[in-house]
């Protein structure tokens, strides 16, 4: 560190200038956002907060991880094995940080949480951390399941249906979506009618990873907030690759985190997202293309695409919808 190397003469103009560059540093380390990231932990493969760590971290965030399970692995594999967190175990991660004061956070993201006890907390751990920092951002990814079915206890959906009121930002799927609302999401009017009862009780953005009307060929992002009395509402084709991913919600709802806060602007953010999603996934299908599809071979290719999470290449795009 600068500081150290200081010699024996502090006034020196190199001395001041390493001083000067020591403060900047600290500056830019106070303002680095800090996220606590509530997820599953997988041994081997990337979901959960294996898959949304690294992406935050390259992004500039600091992210303290609370473990919601510890499995061997995500679970479509053959099994998966690994203990659950409790609501005790949380209650006590939590009350260590509050006492050494290390509760504050610029953003709560929670994902994957399969005990009901433990999802019954959030609510009050988000206005906990609301009080230590009024404009902390909560990011809720209400994960429930996929493709019409549930892949969690189905004692947690009117927990989340409550939880998504105080969220700042959501991020469900489609059938997610048809949980919440209790109404089924066959056309893109019932996407956006279903996104407005969701706005109605509460959620300022929301974000629908994915939507999927019948064509083979794309599936649909869509964006939506409300914010100081000004609508916003966006869609984003994504051309569809022929199989499917495991992480990509979770992946997903992380990219939107920090691209929200880095951009504030939903369709920049929503691009960002999308863009580094499809390169990424391209990647992993490439090499599972030439090497074998196995669950193993499918686990998403972050590590190597570290420049593509970084720098973001715009190829699709999204376009503004006219809704009042
Ligand atoms: N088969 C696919 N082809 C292209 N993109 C995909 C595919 N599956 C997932 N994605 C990408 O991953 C994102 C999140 O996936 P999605 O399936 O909506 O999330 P979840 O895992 O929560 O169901 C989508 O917005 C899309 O960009
Ligand atoms: C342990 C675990 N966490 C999270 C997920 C969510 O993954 P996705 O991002 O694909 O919704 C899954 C889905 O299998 C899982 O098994």
């Amino acid at each position: 560190m600068g500081i150290l190397n200081l010699g024996n003469n502090p006034c020196s103009l190199e001395s001041k200038a390493l001083i000067d560059q020591e403060i900047s540093y600290e500056i830019e380390m106070n303002d680095t956002p800090r996220v606590l990231s509530i997820q599953s932990h997988v041994v081997s493969g990337y979901v959960g907060n294996k898959s949304a760590t690294l992406p935050l971290q390259l992004l500039g965030f600091d992210v303290d991880v609370i473990n919601s399970v510890q499995f061997s692995n995500h679970t479509g594999y053959k099994v998966t094995k690994g203990p659950i967190l409790s609501d005790t175990d949380l209650d006590e991660l939590i009350q260590g940080l509050a006492i050494n004061g290390l509760d504050t956070y610029s953003h709560l993201l929670t994902g994957y949480i399969g005990s009901p006890q433990v999802l019954n907390r959030i609510a009050s751990l988000v206005s906990d951390l609301k009080s230590k920092n009024p404009h902390l951002i909560y990011v809720c990814d209400p994960v429930m399941g996929d493709n019409g079915k549930l892949y969690v206890r189905s004692e947690l959906l009117p927990i989340y249906k409550e939880l998504v009121t105080i969220a700042d930002i959501i991020t469900p799927n489609q059938f997610e979506v048809e949980l919440l609302t209790d109404k089924k999401v066959s056309t893109i009017e019932d996407a956006w009618d279903a996104i407005d009862i969701l706005h109605q009780r509460g959620c300022k953005t929301v974000v629908i990873s994915s939507t999927e009307f019948g064509n083979d060929d794309y599936l649909v992002a869509m964006a939506s907030s409300h914010a100081d009395g000004h609508r916003r509402a966006l869609t984003i084709n994504i051309p569809k690759l022929p199989t499917s991913f495991t992480g990509t919600g979770d992946l997903f709802a992380a990219l939107i985190l920090a691209w929200m806060h880095k951009t504030n602007n939903l369709k920049s953010a929503l691009e960002n997202s999308i863009n580094t999603l499809q390169a990424v996934l391209k990647k992993t299908w490439d090499y599972a293309k030439a090497v074998g599809d196995s669950r193993h071979n499918m686990e998403l290719k972050l590590v190597q695409s570290k420049n593509l999470i970084e720098n973001p290449q715009r190829v699709v795009f999204a376009v503004d919808v006219n809704k009042s």
